[in-house]
This record gives structure tokens, C-alpha cells and sequence, in this order.
């Protein structure tokens, strides 16, 4: 894997966060640098080392590193790697760390002070934070932090992640000047291989432990009560369908008015402008650019924004709960049918957002083959790009009624595709089984952390960086695909006397007839054949392109018309399930195949990938379409 190198804050003294998974050594992280990183309820969410500034009181600048947790210097996975490749000095453009912080869990100080044991051995100034003390509290847990110095021999400060102002302690701590001496006993040590001292080292701790009162369980009950409801064999699988299906639901029902207002504005700003703007000369093809091109492609899929919202809205709640390594465990078995674990789990959900950080997020599994099989499906699961695609050809195709009273027809019709996308990726999973070996059982060690009610704070900054990034994607690669494709189906123009719309004489036409060829037998036209080619930079461009196509095709006695409605009369029902179908399996995404090339070292895997997706989606297409044909939906 090949980190990024660059610095964006050079020089200065750096210092490392380190600690076991889901510790908070990222909430503190946020705290101490203003960043906005991930943070969430569950082990494995950083899986890169992440970069900040911190100034301290006495206007001292630092680095700061944030590193995956782990368990031990003892690496068992690539994002356990990260850490110790830092910790070591052998990270690509990154020295050795000038102090560690070993972040521990105040809840959890067995397993978290053997690494602290480690870390130490390590012969680097170090220091430790005692953090989720406002938890510990609460379970009427106090840890003496002077008396925990003592006996680990280094300096130790209590701090809480998720309150401003928790970090206070620590950051008063940092301007002591004698911190950041190296031991001199330990110096030798920098470059030895981690030491075996786990069995001497678990008799320490529990000797730290009893004289420091801690030593007794407290069990956390309420997190215990919930998990008998969530993890039993009958009622947990049925809790997780349920919750799963009712945010496809919820995607929905709950986005008709914000849709609705964003269409009518985009319309309204459209008419506006084609009014001001003369239809003559010069001007008109501006007007054209603006109207056909900005208005009808990037507004095109800006309206799909409150879907995203309403998305990304319960992935974070569900992050943030704890509730998913629960889900993890609950899939464990279905999972290993097909040769995985539930260890995937947690990648192949992060795929539903994208499946960039989703193939990052691998990094946590330990088995390689694992790891590879998981990136290799990780493109089938359905990504928020492919949300408006399938949100326009559903509320073309699909009537918005309701089926038993309750369930919302067009829900239904998502949650179908979302469900035809896993078991894609299942079968696909299954089928490489056959082919890999798949080394001895393993059984799945995973942590359960405890129940948290979502941090609003949290929800809101997760929600507004989704935003952001959407916008983003709309106001750059979609809105400049979008415009280059005008100009692709705007020139050259129609010759003298030409009948038919301009778009067909132009480059763009030319080059979708051409396609049209290919994609004839799954039933594509030459409109969607064009909208295929930039959308193989970003999916949403599909339905960018196919606003402008729609748009210049208009001539001039029928007006320009919304997309969806114009596509439900001139396509076949047939078409646009084959769409729907190539959708949920082509790897129309550049970035993507990028990231596993990155993660894999080399062009073998994405050269894969591509091919068989590519080969799926279009036998996928072909078979929809013949069925579809077959039962008279050709019409
Ligand atoms: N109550 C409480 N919660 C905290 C505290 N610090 C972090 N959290 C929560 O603990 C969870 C884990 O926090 P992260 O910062 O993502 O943990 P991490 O150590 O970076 O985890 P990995 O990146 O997976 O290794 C999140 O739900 C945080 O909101 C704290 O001091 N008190
Ligand atoms: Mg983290």
C-alpha cells in the first residue's frame, strides 16, 4: 500500500496517537487539531494515518499523526501495519514519532495497558491519555491517574473525546519540555523487534489493576440487555431486515417534498433564464449551454440530494450506535457459506456510501485472500452514486402507490436492487470459493463495543461532509462532463435542411449510434448509449447526460420537457429495467478501480475486476431484457 506522503504541515516535533480499535484516539485527534475525521462506534474505522497541526498553549507547533488501532505491535492486518510500520520508523516519508500518546479505554484498562507495555519497550518518550473518563465515571469507575504514573513510569492524563475542552490536561502536558526526552535506558532499543513479553506483561497489568482497586468487572448491563434482544438467533436477524428495509422506505417516502421543491426550482430557474436570454446567434448557444446543459444535467441530479441526506442520515446513526459489529456478527454465518467472514462486513457496508472507503476499509481484515476476495466484490455493492440513476428510472417506470397499505411501491423496487446487488456479490463470493483455497476455519473475534446514543454533533458533521462532498461531485466532474457533452452533441450542427434534431448530425450522435450496435441486443437506444460513456467517470453523469441529451433532442415544435416523464413515454418498460440491471453490476467507476489498484499493488486486480463486471452486467442486461421482452414489456 502506498500512503500519501505528502506534508502538509512540515517540520515541527510529530507526535503519534496510538491505541487499541475504537479507543477515541480520532475524537481526540479532531479535538487537538480542529480536523474532522471519521469517528464511529466501531473497531477499524481509521485504516490510514491521518495528519494534523496542533499549537499548545505555549504556541509550540506540533505534528499529530492519527493511526488505526491495534492490538499489539505485533501486525495481524494491513491497518495494524500502518501503526507499526510508524512506530518503527520504516513508514514511507515519515519519521520516527518524537512522542507517543497511548490513548487507552478507561473502561477497558486491561487490554488497552499491554499495549501501553509495548509501546514503551519501544524506548520512545511517551505518554498516556486515560480517555472516556466521562464513561467510567458513570459506571462508577475512577482511575487514580497519579497513582496509574507511578506505576507505569510515564507521565498519564485523563481526557474525554467527545466533550471540547476534554483535551485540555494533555495539551497543558505537552509544553513540559522534560517530555520529550528520549529515556535514555531504553535508546538501544529503537530498532528491535517487538518483544514477546505478553505473558510477563498480562501478570503486570493485572498487578497495575489490583493495586490501583480496578480490578473487578463491572459489567455494562444496558448494553447486555439490548444485545439479548439484537443478537438472538431469531429476533436479531428480523430486527436487522426490518431496520434495513425501513430506510430504503424512509429514502423514499420521507424525500418526495425536499425532491419536489428542488425540481420546481431547477425548473423555474431554467424557464428564467431561457426567457432572459435571446434564442438568436451567439446568444442562443449560450442560452442552450446554460439551459440544456447546466440547468437540465447538474440540476438533473441535484434533485436526488434529500435521497442521499435521508441515506447517509441512518448509516451514521447506525455507525455511531455500535450496532454494526452486531450486524457483523448476526452475518457471520450467512457470510461463511460463501467463503467469508463477518469480518467483511463492515467494508462491504462502508460500500454502500462508496466503494473507495469501503476497499480502505479492508485493511482491518487479517486473512489476505479474505481481503482480496471482499475488494473484489465491494464494487457490487450499491454505492449513492447509483441512487440517482436507479431514483429516476423507478419514478419513471414504477407508480407511486402503495402495495398492502403500508409499503411504499417505488421503496420496494430499491430495496429489491440494493438486494440484487449482495446477492451479486454473494454468488460472485461463492464462486471464487471454488476456486481459492480458503485456509483453516476461523472463527470471527470481533469487539462488541458499548450501545452510544448517536452524538448530534457527530450526525451533523458526517451529514454536512456527505454534502459537501456530492456538491462537490456536481459542481466539478459532473458539471464539466456535463458541458463537454453539450458541446459533444451540439456540434457540428445540423446541415441545411436537416429534418430530424440536431443532436443526431452531431459528434455525440454519431458516436451513440455507433455504441447503439453493442448495446442494441440488451435494448439500449442511442441516448443511453451516449450517457454510458461519461458516466463511466462518475455514475450520476449518466443521468446528467441523458437531461441534456433529452434536452437538445427537443425540436422546436414539442418544448423541452422534464426528464422523467419524457423518458417513461419513449422508452420501453424492458429498456429500463435492462438499464436498472446493468446499473447494479457494471464498474461504471474510474476512481474506484484506482483505489483497488492502489491497494493491491498493481493493474492485475482492477484489470479483473473490470472485465468480469463488465461481463456480468452486460449477461445481466441481456437476460432482463429478453424476459422482459418475453412478457411484453417491449412496448
Ligand atoms: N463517551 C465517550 N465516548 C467517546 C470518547 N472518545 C471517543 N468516544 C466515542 O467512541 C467511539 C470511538 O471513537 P473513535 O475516535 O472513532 O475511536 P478510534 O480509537 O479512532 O477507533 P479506530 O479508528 O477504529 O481505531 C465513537 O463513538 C466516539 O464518539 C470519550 O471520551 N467519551
Ligand atoms: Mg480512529
Amino acid at each position: 500500500m502506498n500512503e500519501a506522503i505528502i506534508h502538509f504541515y512540515p517540520g515541527g516535533p510529530l507526535l503519534a496517537l496510538v491505541g487499541n480499535p475504537n479507543c477515541g484516539k480520532t475524537a481526540l485527534f479532531n479535538l487537538l487539531t480542529g480536523s474532522r475525521q471519521k469517528v464511529a462506534n466501531y473497531a477499524g474505522v481509521t485504516v490510514e494515518r491521518k495528519e494534523g497541526k496542533l499549537t499548545t498553549a505555549a504556541g509550540k507547533a506540533l505534528r499529530v499523526l492519527d493511526l488505526p488501532g491495534t492490538y499489539s505491535l505485533h501486525p495481524r492486518s494491513p491497518d495494524e501495519r500502518v501503526t507499526h510500520d510508524v512506530l518503527y520508523g520504516r513508514a514511507k516519508g515519515e519519521k520516527r514519532p518524537d512522542l507517543v500518546v497511548c490513548v487507552v479505554d478507561a473502561t477497558n484498562l486491561r487490554r488497552s495497558l499491554r499495549l501501553v507495555l509495548a509501546v514503551k519497550r519501544l524506548g520512545l518518550p511517551c505518554v498516556v491519555a486515560v480517555n472516556m473518563q466521562d464513561l467510567a465515571k458513570a459506571r462508577g469507575l475512577t482511575v487514580n491517574t497519579a497513582a496509574l504514573a507511578r506505576e507505569l513510569g510515564v507521565p498519564v492524563v485523563g481526557t474525554v473525546g467527545t466533550k471540547g475542552g476534554g483535551d485540555t490536561e494533555l495539551r497543558t502536558l505537552l509544553d513540559d519540555p522534560s517530555l520529550w526526552q528520549r529515556p535514555a535506558s531504553a535508546a538501544a532499543n529503537t530498532d528491535a523487534p517487538p518483544s514477546h513479553a505478553t505473558d510477563a506483561d498480562h501478570d503486570t497489568v493485572r498487578g497495575i489493576l489490583k493495586r490501583l482497586a480496578l480490578d473487578e468487572l463491572i459489567p455494562h448491563t444496558m448494553s447486555d440487555r439490548i444485545d439479548r434482544v439484537v443478537l438472538h438467533p431469531v429476533f436479531g436477524p428480523i430486527l436487522l431486515a426490518t431496520v434495513l428495509f425501513l430506510i430504503f422506505q424512509a429514502v423514499f417516502s420521507w424525500s418526495v417534498a425536499p425532491m419536489d421543491a428542488i425540481k420546481a426550482a431547477s425548473d423555474w430557474l431554467g424557464a428564467m433564464v431561457g426567457t432572459l436570454l435571446p434564442d438568436t446567434g451567439v446568444m442562443g448557444w449560450v442560452r442552450s449551454l446554460i439551459v440544456d446543459g447546466v440547468i437540465a444535467g447538474a440540476g438533473g441530479v441535484v434533485v436526488f440530494l434529500p435521497q442521499i441526506i435521508i441515506l447517509f442520515f441512518f448509516i451514521l446513526v447506525l455507525e455511531e450506535s455500535g450496532y454494526l459489529p452486531r450486524a457483523a456478527f448476526l452475518l457471520d454465518r450467512l457470510m461463511g457459506g460463501v467463503g467469508l467472514s463477518g469480518r467483511s462486513f463492515i467494508p462491504l457496508l462502508s460500500s454502500f456510501a462508496c466503494a473507495i472507503p469501503g476497499i480502505m476499509a479492508t485493511r482491518t481484515i487479517a486473512n489476505p485472500r479474505d481481503r482480496l476476495v471482499t475488494i473484489m466484490i465491494a464494487p457490487l455493492m450499491t454505492c449513492s452514486a447509483r441512487l440517482p440513476v436507479y431514483a429516476l428510472l423507478i419514478g419513471a417506470f414504477i407508480p407511486r402507490r402503495e402495495v398492502w397499505g403500508l409499503l411504499d411501491l417505488q421503496g420496494l423496487v430499491l430495496f429489491t436492487l440494493y438486494v440484487a446487488g449482495i446477492l451479486g456479490a454473494l454468488l460472485v463470493a461463492w464462486v471464487l470459493k471454488r476456486f481459492t483455497t480458503r485456509g483453516q476455519a476461523r472463527t470471527l473475534m470481533m469487539e462488541l463495543p458499548n450501545y452510544h446514543l448517536p452524538n448530534i454533533r457527530n450526525v451533523g458533521i458526517g451529514l454536512w461532509q456527505r454534502v459537501a462532498i456530492f456538491m462537490k461531485r456536481v459542481g466539478g466532474v459532473i458539471l464539466v462532463l456535463t458541458i463537454a457533452l453539450w458541446f459533444l452533441a451540439s456540434f457540428p450542427g445540423a446541415p441545411e435542411g436537416a429534418t430530424r434534431p440536431a443532436i443526431e448530425y452531431s459528434l455525440a450522435g454519431t458516436l451513440g449510434r455507433a455504441l447503439a450496435v453493442v448495446f442494441e441486443p440488451i435494448g439500449f437506444n442511442w441516448q443511453i448509449s451516449i450517457a454510458l460513456v461519461p458516466g463511466l467517470a462518475a455514475r450520476e453523469v449518466a443521468v446528467s447526460s441523458l437531461g441534456t441529451v433529452y434536452a437538445l433532442s427537443a425540436t422546436a415544435n414539442d418544448t423541452a420537457q422534464a426528464l422523467t416523464p419524457l423518458i417513461a413515454q419513449t422508452w420501453s418498460l424492458a429498456t429500463a429495467l435492462s438499464l436498472l440491471a446493468w446499473y447494479v453490476f457494471a464498474p461504471q467507476c474510474l476512481s474506484t478501480l484506482a483505489t483497488i489498484k492502489r491497494e493491491t499493488n498493481g493493474w492485475t486486480m482492477p484489470l479483473i475486476v473490470a472485465g468480469y463486471l463488465f461481463a456480468l452486467a452486460y449477461l445481466a442486461s441481456f437476460v432482463t431484457y429478453r424476459v422482459a421482452l418475453a412478457f411484453g414489456a417491449g412496448g
